[in-house]
């Protein structure tokens, strides 16, 4: 069963996403980008505003300099939430980025890579993130017109879970998915997908998420079989103490 990610803008639509059933909810501004960052006191809210019943990520923002991602990181896992998802934008020596934040970050937070599906992601970071000591990797889209299923071949994903699955990492999939798209993605046994603008009034991700499609979509994960709940902060099928 994938966990269901919800990206939500505020912390009065998270409250009501995780009443709707997202397992895990996701700190982004929507209009900022792919990976937007909310200012680190909107985050705080969030995680305030949703308790421990569920595991709060956050997003750092669409950022390419080292040094511009590993302050952000800094920032963003200080405001208490259980994962931090950095985006692995191409750039120079990502590899050292993946193991700087590992050696940082990564006894003070869970730390998820998101690989960008539509710039070229390079799958030697997996191995990277693992031995950095990452909790997760995530594949997601820059460009939100086709999304995933358009960025990737079916081949292409399930080679990347099961690769995450051989590391040892907790993996997600994103990018303008559909509540049509749980079913077939499920099979390929990802822990969690990530939706925002499936979700949102009109299908797009800058206006507010419909509370029912959100249901809709939890139930959908859960009809799709059985696997670890990542639900509660700290998620504890990861293994993980507060
Ligand atoms: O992490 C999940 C993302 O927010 C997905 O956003 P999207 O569904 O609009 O591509």
């Amino acid at each position: 069963m994938p966990n269901l990610l919800v990206s939500v803008a505020d912390p009065a639509e998270a409250v009501r996403a995780a009443a709707a059933g997202a397992d895990l909810i996701d700190a982004k501004d929507p209009t900022a980008g792919a990976l937007g960052a909310l200012p680190v006191e909107t985050i705080r809210a969030i995680r305030e505003a949703v308790g421990r019943s569920r595991t709060v990520t956050a997003v750092i923002g669409d950022l390419i300099d080292s040094a511009g991602v590993l302050d952000a990181a800094e920032r963003v896992a200080a405001t208490g939430v259980d994962m931090v998802k950095v985006g692995l934008f191409p750039g120079p020596d990502r590899a050292g980025l993946v193991a700087e934040l590992g050696r940082r970050l990564g006894s003070r937070t869970r730390l998820v890579g998101v690989l960008i599906a539509d710039r070229a992601p390079d799958l030697a970071l997996v191995p990277a993130a693992a031995a950095a000591g990452f909790a997760g990797i995530m594949m997601d889209t820059e460009g939100k017109a086709g999304g995933l299923l358009s960025a990737t071949g079916p081949a292409e994903r399930a080679a990347f879970v099961a690769l995450a699955r051989r590391h040892g990492l907790m993996v997600g999939l994103a990018g303008s998915l559909r509540i049509a798209d749980i079913a077939g993605l499920a099979a390929l046994g990802p822990d969690l997908l990530g939706f925002r603008g499936g979700l949102c009034e009109d299908f797009d991700r800058r206006r507010p998420l419909v509370m029912d499609r959100v249901a809709e979509a939890a139930a959908a994960c859960r009809a799709a079989g059985s696997g670890r709940r990542l639900v509660g902060s700290p998620p504890a099928a990861l293994g993980l103490t507060a």
